[in-house]
């Protein structure tokens, strides 16, 4: 079988994005973890399967499965690249599109060449939405794991999230802690963890190692995660600017309302896949 592809990223956070409107495409996980192999095969942290909406609300559906095949529920970066794909492909000539995950509907509104702006929804701090193992809701949770204790956030966009507070990303123990707490019993799913550097009011520095993996240039949902935690703590002001290794996102929410997150979506190649 012969597959179109687009290779594609947000800040360096990469995707091999898949329109399965015109075209018939099944990859196994597998497959996918083996194309997802930056030396034996393309190469990507995140798969993208474009899909024909599930129902009439919205206009496309779209799949994200990790590098390791596994299939999850959200994705900043990848929502970015996904709204800028579908124009790009003329799957759509709208510049405000609305498309459904494994959870929730997004809003993708395309800010001119490069920049794109979507509601990603309400975050949710309830622990069995996230989830997460907790007696009650609390801003910051102490979690003991491997004899080492983490105060810690809890917050789902879509998809679970960790953050901590660190004097400094730099040397921020990402790989270690992130290993030790992404498939830690109190996230009966696994979490993305996030390490956050507060600048000051409106600005941050953020390090994720995201679930299936491994540390990313950049974490769409990690950024809004960690904009929500700091907010709720009176840390952060909205707007906030979220500084990842691979470059920067905008985050707007107000406790309460939905979430914005506006970033560039870039598009590298596109490619021919013979499987
Ligand atoms: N890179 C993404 C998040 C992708 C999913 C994540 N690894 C998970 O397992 O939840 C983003 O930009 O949000």
């Amino acid at each position: 079988m012969l597959i179109q592809f687009s290779k594609m990223h947000g800040l360096g956070n990469d995707f091999v994005v898949i329109d399965n409107v015109t075209q018939n495409v099944f990859l196994s996980r597998e497959q996918i973890s083996q194309l997802a192999d930056r030396h034996r095969g393309i190469g990507f942290d995140q798969l993208l399967m474009v899909e024909p909406p599930y129902d009439p609300d919205v206009d496309f559906h779209y799949r994200i499965f990790n590098a390791d095949g596994s299939e999850v529920e959200q994705c900043g970066n990848g929502a970015r690249c996904f709204g800028r794909f579908v124009r790009m492909k003329g799957l759509t000539n709208k510049s405000v599109i609305r498309v459904s995950t494994k959870k929730g509907t997004i809003q993708i509104r395309l800010e001119g060449e490069n920049l794109v702006n979507v509601d990603m929804g309400k975050p949710q701090l309830e622990p069995s939405k996230i989830p997460f193992r907790a007696n009650k809701q609390e801003v910051t949770y102490i979690m003991r794991a491997n004899d080492q204790t983490f105060l810690v956030g809890a917050v789902s966009m879509g998809n679970p999230h960790c953050v901590m507070l660190v004097d400094d990303v730099a040397t921020a123990p990402v790989a270690e802690v992130g290993k030790l707490l992404t498939s830690f019993e109190r996230f009966p799913e696994g979490a993305n963890i996030g390490f956050l550097q507060i600048i000051n009011a409106n600005e941050a520095k953020l390090r994720v190692f995201e679930r299936g993996v491994g540390e990313t240039q950049a974490c769409g949902t990690g950024a809004c995660a960690a904009a929500v935690w700091g907010i709720i703590q009176d840390k952060l002001a909205s707007p906030a600017k979220i500084e990842l290794p691979g470059g920067t996102l905008e985050i707007t929410w107000q406790p309460g309302e939905t979430l914005w997150m506006r970033g560039p979506a870039t598009h590298v190649y596109d490619g021919q896949l013979m499987l």
